[in-house]
C-alpha cells in the first residue's frame, strides 16, 4: 500500500514533518501559496495541515478529491468550511489545548500594555522625547475583567487575572454555575458585564451568535474608560464601532491581535487614540509551536494510517487502540446498512441500530456511521462514515441507538431495524472468527451468508425442484455461483435464497428468475 500523502500548506513548526515522516506518511511543505495555487496542488494529498492563514473554502475541497483529514495546528476552524468538508466525508480536527497558554499569556500581555501605554511609551522615548509627563496608567489590581467565553482560554486568562488580584466576572451561556466556582468568576448576562468590567476580554469563536458580539450598541453599553481586548477572532467586534468610541473617549482603549479581514494591512483602527495591536500572534510562541505541530502530526497520521480519530470536529473520537478493534464491526455495519439500502423500498424515515453482546462494549459511533454510509451509498457514491451521519439529518431521518450487553443467540450482533413506506424491515449479523462478517437474519428470516461481490436474492415459496431451477437458469446463462445460502419461516412457507455469482446479473436472467412460479422478488444485489 502506498504511503499516505500530506500537505502542510502554513508555516509550522518543523517537528510536524518530522512526525509525519516517522509515522509513515509523505509530506510535502508548500506555504504561501495562492489559492489557485492550491487548488491546482490538493488533489494529490490525503491530508492537509494548516494553521489559520490557509482558508479550506468549498473550491478547495471541491478540487481536494483524495483528501481524507485536515488538521488544524491550532484552535480556531473558521478558516476551514467545516459543513462542507463533512459533506465531502473530509474528517477535520484541530488541537484543542496545545496554545491556550500561549494565547492566555498574549491576552494579559495585551492588557498590561493597554493599562501602561508600553508600545507607545517605548515609541516615543526612542524617538528620544523622554515623555515622562505623557504616560499616566492605570493599575489592574482591584479592576473588574469581563470575560466573554469562559473555555480553556477565558478560564486561564481568568486565573491568571485572579493573580493579578483582579475580580473576574464571566459571560458564557455554556458556563456551569458549578464550573464558575470553581473557576472562581462571578457568572453574569452580557449586559452586566457590559456595564461593569474594566477591562473587557473575549475568548469565544467567531461563530453566527459572537460575530459582532461587541457591536455599536453593545459598545455603547459599557462604562466609561474601557479597555478592550480580543486575541480571539477579529468579527467579534464592530471594528468602525470601536474607532468611534476610541475617538470619544468612551472606551479609554483597546488591544488587537486579531482582525476582521486579516492579514489587515489597513483597518480603520490604524491609528485611533490609545490602540495598540498584533499581527495574529495569539499563538506564536516556540512552546505552543512545538505543541500543535507535534499534536497535528501525530493526529492526522494516526488517522491516515491507524484510522485513529482525536480532536476531530465533524466526527466522534476513535482511539488507535479502538480502531482495530472496530474495523471488522464497521465492515459487518456497511454491508448489513447497504443490505438494507438495496432492499428496502421507498423511503427510509427511522432507522434503529441495536449493538449486542461483545459489540455493545465498544464505540456505537464509527458502527453507526458505517451503518448509514452502507445504506445511502444507494443514494451517493461519495457517502462514507464522515458525511453520512450529515446527509441522513439533512434527509430528515430519524437515527436510534440501541445498546444490549447481554449476549442473545450471538456472542455480538449488530441488528438494524428500518421504517420504510412498506412497513419494518429488520437485518441481523454477527463476526464470525471475530473478524468475518455474516448475515445471520433477513426480515426475520434465519440464515448464514457472506455478503461479498455480486449476489442474487430471490425470495420464495418453498417448494420442492425451486433450487434446482435456479441453478440451471444460472447455468445456462454462464453464470457460476460461488456461494449458496438459504432460509425459511417455516417448512412450505416463505423462503430466501442468496447465492454469490462471479459476475454482474443480465437482466434478462432476473426477469427469467421472477417468472419461476412461486418466486416473490428477485433482486441483483451487489457489496
Ligand atoms: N489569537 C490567536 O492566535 C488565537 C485565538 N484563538 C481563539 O480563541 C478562541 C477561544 O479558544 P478556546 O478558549 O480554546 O475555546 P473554547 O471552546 O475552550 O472556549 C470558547 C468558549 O466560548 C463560549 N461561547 C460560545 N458561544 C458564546 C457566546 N455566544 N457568548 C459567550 N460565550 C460563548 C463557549 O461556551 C466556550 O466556553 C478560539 O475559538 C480561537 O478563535 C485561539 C488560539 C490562538
Ligand atoms: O489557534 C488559533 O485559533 C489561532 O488563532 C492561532 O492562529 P495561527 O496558528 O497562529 O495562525
Amino acid at each position: 500500500m502506498s504511503k499516505p500523502r500530506v500537505l502542510i500548506s502554513d508555516k509550522m513548526d518543523p517537528n510536524a514533518a518530522r512526525i509525519f515522516e516517522e509515522n509513515g506518511c509523505d509530506v510535502d511543505v508548500i506555504t504561501g501559496e495562492t489559492p489557485e495555487q492550491l487548488i491546482a496542488r490538493i488533489g494529490d494529498y490525503d491530508g492537509l495541515a494548516i494553521r489559520s492563514s490557509t482558508k479550506v473554502t468549498k473550491e478547495v475541497l471541491d478540487a481536494a478529491t483524495n483528501l481524507k483529514v485536515i488538521g488544524r495546528a491550532g484552535i480556531g476552524v473558521d478558516n476551514v468550511d467545516i459543513p462542507y468538508a463533512s459533506s465531502k466525508g473530509v474528517v477535520v480536527m484541530n488541537t484543542p489545548f496545545g496554545n491556550s497558554i500561549t494565547t492566555a499569556e498574549h491576552a494579559i500581555a495585551m492588557m498590561m500594555a493597554l493599562a501602561r501605554q508600553i508600545p507607545e511609551a517605548n515609541a516615543q522615548t526612542q524617538q528620544g522625547l523622554w515623555p515622562k509627563n505623557g504616560f499616566m496608567g492605570v493599575e489592574v489590581t482591584g479592576k473588574t475583567l469581563g470575560l466573554i467565553g469562559a473555555g480553556n482560554i477565558g478560564s486561564i486568562v481568568a486565573s491568571r487575572a485572579q493573580g493579578l488580584k483582579m475580580k473576574v466576572i464571566a459571560f458564557d451561556p455554556f458556563l456551569s454555575a458549578e464550573r464558575a466556582v470553581e473557576m472562581g468568576v462571578e457568572k453574569v448576562e452580557l449586559d452586566q458585564l457590559l456595564a461593569r468590567a474594566d477591562f473587557i476580554t473575549l475568548h469565544t469563536p467567531l461563530t453566527a451568535e459572537t460575530k459582532n458580539i461587541l457591536s455599536a450598541e453593545n459598545l455603547a453599553k459599557t462604562k466609561k474608560g474601557v479597555r478592550i481586548v480580543n486575541c480571539a477572532r477579529g468579527g467579534l467586534i464592530d471594528e468602525a464601532a470601536l474607532r468611534e468610541m476610541l475617538d470619544n473617549g468612551h472606551v479609554a482603549g483597546a488591544a488587537l491581535d486579531v482582525f476582521a479581514v486579516e492579514p489587515a494591512k489597513e483597518n480603520v483602527l490604524f491609528g485611533a487614540p490609545n490602540f495598540i495591536c498584533t499581527p495574529h500572534l495569539g499563538a506564536s510562541t516556540t512552546e505552543a509551536q512545538v505543541n500543535v505541530a507535534l499534536q497535528v502530526a501525530e493526529q492526522l497520521s494516526d488517522y491516515l494510517v491507524n484510522g485513529g480519530v482525536t480532536n476531530a470536529l465533524n466526527m466522534p473520537s476513535l482511539s488507535a487502540e479502538e480502531a482495530p478493534k472496530l474495523k471488522p464491526y464497521m465492515a459487518l455495519a456497511e454491508k448489513l446498512g447497504s443490505l438494507v439500502g438495496q432492499l428496502a423500498h421507498g423511503n427510509l424515515k427511522r432507522i434503529g441500530i441495536e449493538v449486542e453482546g461483545h459489540a455493545a462494549t465498544l464505540n456505537i459511533k464509527p458502527i453507526t456511521g458505517a451503518v448509514l454510509a452502507g445504506l445511502m451509498r444507494r443514494y451517493s457514491d461519495t457517502v462514507n462514515m464522515v458525511n453520512a451521519p450529515f446527509i441522513a439529518k439533512e434527509r430528515g431521518m430519524e437515527v436510534r441507538e440501541i445498546r444490549n450487553e447481554r449476549e442473545g443467540a450471538y456472542s455480538t450482533l449488530i441488528r438494524i431495524k428500518v421504517d420504510t413506506d412498506a412497513g419494518e424491515r429488520t437485518v441481523a449479523g454477527t463476526l464470525f472468527g471475530k473478524s468475518q462478517p455474516r448475515l445471520v437474519d433477513i426480515f426475520g428470516i434465519g440464515i448464514e451468508a457472506d455478503l461479498d461481490g455480486n449476489m442474487l436474492y430471490i425470495v420464495n415459496e418453498d417448494a420442492p425442484g425451486f433450487i434446482g431451477r435456479i441453478g440451471s437458469l444460472l447455468g445456462e446463462a454462464g453464470i457460476n455461483i460461488g456461494t449458496f445460502h438459504l432460509g425459511r419461516r417455516e417448512t412450505g412457507g416463505e423462503a430466501v435464497l442468496l447465492l454469490s455469482v462471479d459476475q454482474e446479473i443480465p437482466q434478462e436472467v432476473l426477469k427469467a428468475a421472477c417468472d419461476c412460479p412461486g418466486v416473490k422478488t428477485v433482486k441483483a444485489l451487489s457489496f
